[in-house]
């Protein structure tokens, strides 16, 4: 039987027309890096830091997404989509100290480097009630979905990526994260349907300004700024 094509929303577009930004933090060197098995693990301690005290930042974020889900949206689905991504930072936070011991990186003497402290205060700004939901759920997607996809792309075939870093792979990388993403994408593009051009422009510029985050922060794990 053929196969119905997809329904193609507001976000594909987006994503066509800034194709390269996307693939720029999709495919960052660092996370080819790790595929190729050719990561530098000075380097791959310095995300392992960083992302912990950017993971600390997302909480109060995702929580705040939770209150808007609860409150903006028509959908009671929303809420639940948005609680099993808080509940899962759970599990996130507790995986990042396990990993801090393994590799011997004490999170208390990190200091948050600039790329981590832009992105963050970009999320602080995202939770002000000014923000209308359509823009928030985009940039929560794509958040959630850099992630997946980088990592997801060092788990696939012909991957050598060395043992000791699959567990932070499969942490994004697997199947029920994918379906998560996917289930926030559905949100936010059920939002975008009834958006105005103002508020389309809004999400649309956000969905960027992740993205260049994104890269700014793996340039960071690399050593850069
Ligand atoms: C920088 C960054 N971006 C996204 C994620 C996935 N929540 C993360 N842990 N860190």
């Amino acid at each position: 039987m053929e196969k119905k094509p997809e329904k193609r929303g507001m976000i594909d577009t987006w994503i066509d027309k800034h194709r390269s930004i996307y693939t720029a933090a999709t495919r960052h060197a660092f996370v080819v890096s790790i595929r190729d098995g050719s990561v530098d693990l000075s380097s791959f301690k310095t995300w392992l830091g960083q992302d912990y005290l950017f993971v600390r930042g997302f909480v109060p974020f995702v929580a705040s997404v939770l209150i808007r889900a609860c409150k903006d949206s028509g959908e009671s689905s929303d809420m639940e989509v948005v609680l099993g991504g808080l509940a899962s930072l759970n599990d996130e936070i507790e995986w990042f100290k396990r990993e801090g011991s393994k590799w011997d990186v004490d999170f208390s003497t990190v200091v948050p480097q600039n790329a981590n402290q832009d992105y963050r205060r970009f999320l602080e700004a995202l939770m002000s009630n000014e923000v209308k939901y359509p823009v928030i759920m985009t940039a929560f997607w794509a958040i959630e979905a850099v992630y997946q996809e980088s990592f997801a792309h060092c788990l696939e075939d012909g991957n050598k990526t060395p043992v000791e870093l699959t567990g932070a792979c499969h942490r994004w990388g697997n199947d029920g994260f994918k379906q998560y993403c996917s289930s926030v994408k559905n949100i936010a593009e059920r939002c975008l349907e009834n958006a105005s051009g103002e508020v389309l422009a809004e999400a649309e510029d956000v969905l960027v300004r992740v993205l260049e985050h994104e890269v700014a922060f793996w340039e960071m794990s690399r050593g850069g700024q």
